[in-house]
């Protein structure tokens, strides 16, 4: 790593493997932009260390499955004792994106994302939205598309409830991959821009 590298760090919970899948397709496709550390942090076991990792980092992806609407009570929790560095306002300049992952197609997962944008803002943080125009919308196109769910905001997968982790859907990871190399090349370029 060079003085230019910068880390982007995946805060991620998953009750059940799915959503942790997802999280190591981001951090693979952040990791594959030169000079990016790229890092996933299970927020359920986050130690000091790793907060600390979360500090210094230059972006921050948030990811959850949704349970009950909304992202789960582990990351909720999470978000909570992120407080601490709100009220220094210790992340703010920060990138953040976000991932959620459901058993139904639908889900009401945009409510996960849309709280992952509030919980970014109130950290004084830039929000970076997924990038890729929706698959999976006409006669001709085909589930495999990239972002097959059409969301704007963040990734999205859609896991069937009668099948483990080894299955989350190709082209969902392809996109979750695909979100973690846009935030690794924004925080280069953010990192670019700030006067040292
Ligand atoms: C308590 C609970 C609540 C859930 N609520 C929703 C929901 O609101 N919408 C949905 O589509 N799926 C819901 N699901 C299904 C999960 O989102 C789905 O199984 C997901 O793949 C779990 O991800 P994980 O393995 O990372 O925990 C729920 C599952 C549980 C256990």
């Amino acid at each position: 790593m060079s003085d230019n590298s910068v880390t982007v760090a995946v805060a991620y919970h998953s009750g059940f493997g799915h959503t942790a899948r997802m999280a190591d397709a981001v951090r693979d496709g952040a990791a594959e932009v030169a000079d990016t550390a790229a890092v996933v942090i299970a927020v359920d076991t986050i130690t000091d260390e790793q907060w600390n990792v979360l500090d210094a980092a230059e972006a921050i992806i948030f990811g959850s499955p949704t349970y009950m609407g909304a992202a789960s009570p582990a990351f909720h929790t999470f978000a909570y004792d992120s407080s601490k560095r709100w009220v220094a306002q210790a992340w703010a300049g920060k990138i953040a994106a976000g991932f959620t992952n459901s058993g139904s197609k639908g889900g009401d997962k945009l409510h996960t994302l849309h709280y992952f944008t509030l919980l970014a803002a109130q950290h004084g943080m830039h929000w970076v939205n997924l990038g890729l125009m929706p698959g999976w919308n006409t006669s001709t196109a085909s589930e495999n598309d990239l972002n097959r769910l059409g969301v704007w905001l963040g990734a999205t997968a859609q896991s069937n409830g009668d099948e483990g982790p080894e299955l989350v859907h190709k082209s969902d990871l392809l996109t979750a991959a695909h979100l973690g190399k846009r935030v690794a090349e924004h925080a280069h370029l953010l990192r670019r821009g700030r006067v040292r």
